[in-house]
């Protein structure tokens, strides 16, 4: 199993990571039970809590209290753990489509594969990714969510020290499989969405590259920009449904599962929500996937 892909994935994963981290940060809404003064930067407030007033609202409200640190809330833990994710997604996908096709990533240029063999490769990378993403996941968004400004004198000390005491407490307070809430919503969020994801790359790179050549690097980065829009943009509804789920029995109601969070959410709060951080999810997915994709055919192109 060639492990190049692995590593490229693991390399690419990060570098969109820390490009994309601020829009990351710019998500998420207040539920009606958390404290009127604290302020809630990051992305996952749009969709678990109903203060912010829009996306500028959310950014100004985190620049003022919480500075720029604000918007990179928790980003350490991620930059190890989607570069890991990454590295799984693309190492998966390249070695399924091997298995499928029996051509490696240059001959594929030569021999494009099916757009079902790609589908199902990227459908194959998106589901066992998840089980890796999960755990991680769920702690950047319970991080996300702390409302405490930056260490200030006289402000509560935020539930979560780091990632490493959040892990700990989930453990501890919610048993092993508590790493995993909102593991089946990120499943079934991830797999036919990273299908999508692939299909819109190939897709893309091979309507604008000559037969047999390989794409030009504005063509892999417009292609894996409009691949990150593409999948984000079908991913939204259940995003915002694993986002609940990962909060549910802390400061939100549990839910008895992933329909009864949608009907709950949709009863409460109307259709409208399941699109929450549609915009800026859309906004960060470009330069995020552009950079990813970029860096990846770089790296394998190195090492060819
Ligand atoms: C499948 N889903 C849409 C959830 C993600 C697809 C793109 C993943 C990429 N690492 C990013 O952070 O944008």
């Amino acid at each position: 199993m060639p492990v190049e892909e692995f590593v490229a994935g693991w390399i690419s994963g990060a570098l969109g990571l820390v490009l994309g981290y601020p829009f990351d940060t710019v998500k998420g809404q207040r539920e009606p039970s958390l404290p009127a003064s604290s302020v809630l930067p990051t992305q996952v407030r749009l969709q678990t809590q109903t203060t912010y007033r829009g996306i500028v609202d959310c950014m100004v409200k985190t620049y003022r209290h919480e500075s720029l640190l604000g918007f990179f809330k928790g980003m350490s833990f991620p930059i190890a753990s989607i570069a890991v994710v990454n590295s799984v997604l693309f190492g998966i996908y390249s070695n399924t489509l091997l298995a499928l096709t029996a051509t490696s990533h240059q001959e594929r240029r030569a021999q494009p594969p099916s757009y079902a063999h790609i589908f199902m490769a990227g459908c194959t990378g998106g589901f066992l990714q998840a089980y890796f993403l999960a755990p991680f996941d769920l702690i950047k968004v319970r991080l996300q969510n702390q409302t405490e400004p930056r260490a200030k004198p006289g402000s509560p000390p935020p539930r979560y020290r780091g990632p490493v005491h959040c892990a700990a407490s989930i453990f501890q307070e919610e048993g092993p499989r508590g790493l995993f809430r909102g593991a089946w919503a990120l499943t079934l969020r991830d797999t036919p969405t990273m299908g999508i994801y692939f299909i819109t790359y190939e897709c893309l790179c091979h309507q604008s590259t000559p037969e047999g050549q390989n794409p030009s690097s504005a063509t892999v980065l417009v292609a894996g920009g409009f691949a990150g829009i593409t999948s984000w943009v079908t991913a939204t509804p259940l995003d915002v449904i694993k986002s609940r789920m990962q909060m549910a029995g802390l400061n939100q109601r549990a839910h008895r599962g992933v329909l009864d969070c949608i009907v709950s959410s949709a009863r409460q709060e109307g259709l409208g929500v399941f699109f929450r951080g549609l915009t800026i999810n859309s906004a960060r997915a470009f330069p995020v996937n552009a950079v990813t994709f970029l860096s990846y055919e770089y790296l394998l192109h190195l090492w060819q």
